[in-house]
């Protein structure tokens, strides 16, 4: 009996021929790229190329001047309340975490929630934080003690603030999950642990894209995405990326980034 072909997944995210302009360059131009569920995509390039701000588009942040943005087939709404609904759905992992140090460790996690939650519930989280249980099973999830909760974020270590941050993100429990550098200042052994723990994250229906100053860190994912200068170099299965192409990315830049290991050459 013929077995029917599963229909394809919608992509978690399109972008199609992006460009926006810069001060002298243009800082993406006609930038075309997709995640599919469980897809995990890193992205290369040198100091400018314009990760943060292809990271900045695809979570709505920055508007394009051309093309179009589209999160799980649906273009950015026009409505604000419709917009807020499609980026609860999108969560970043910043470079500088953007954690509230004064407040505690739960009502950090909850901050994600703000969203959903509207403000009266989220005020009186400030008061009496909520959902304790469902905030201890995100910290286990990431190895982190329940213990934990109660304190306040400047009380915690630089290790432990990275997986904090990674667990307010899981608290949103986005379908498109971003980070802009997350690995930068962190020694090589807590590096390594934040980049499997986002991995791990990256099954469908979610898709994890990150922006990666390291292509020796990219074994991990599905694909990797050359930018340089606004514009995708090569956009390639891991295993398929050649070791020219990686020196071809960052030819002329003061990257500090080693092109030695993790391309397939
Ligand atoms: N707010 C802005 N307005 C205009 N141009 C900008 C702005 N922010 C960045 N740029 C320019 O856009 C280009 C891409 O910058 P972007 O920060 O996206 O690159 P990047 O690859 O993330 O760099 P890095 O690895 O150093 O963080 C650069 O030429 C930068 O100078």
């Amino acid at each position: 009996m013929a077995t029917q072909a599963e229909p394809p997944a919608t992509p978690v995210l399109e972008l199609e021929e992006i460009s926006l302009p810069g001060r002298t360059q243009p800082r993406l131009d006609q930038v075309s790229l997709r995640l599919r569920p469980g897809e995990r995509v890193a992205l290369l390039g040198p100091s400018g190329a314009g990760k943060s701000s292809l990271l900045a588009v695809a979570n709505g942040l920055l508007p394009p001047q051309q093309g179009t943005v589209r999160w799980q087939g649906e273009p950015m709404a026009r409505s604000s309340r419709q917009r807020r609904r499609q980026q609860a759905r999108i969560g970043t992992l910043w470079q500088d975490l953007r954690l509230i140090e004064e407040l505690t460790v739960q009502q950090n996690l909850n901050a994600a929630r703000l969203a959903v939650w509207g403000w009266p519930r989220a005020l009186l989280n400030l008061l009496l934080p909520l959902e304790s249980e469902a905030c201890r099973a995100v910290l286990r999830r990431l190895d982190l003690d329940p213990l934990l909760l109660d304190q306040p974020v400047c009380a915690l270590s630089g290790g432990q603030r990275q997986r904090v941050a990674l667990a307010r993100l899981l608290r949103q429990d986005p379908v498109l999950l971003l980070a802009d550098e997350p690995l930068a200042s962190l020694d090589p052994r807590l590096a390594r642990d934040l980049l499997a723990l986002l991995l791990a994250q990256g099954d469908a229906p979610r898709a994890l894209l990150l922006s990666l100053h390291r292509p020796d860190l990219v074994d991990g994912f599905d694909r990797v995405v050359g930018l340089r200068q606004g514009r995708v170099q090569f956009d390639l299965p891991v295993k398929e990326l050649q070791h020219e192409q990686l020196e071809g990315l960052y030819r002329g830049a003061t990257s500090t980034a080693s092109t030695g290991a993790g391309a397939g050459a």
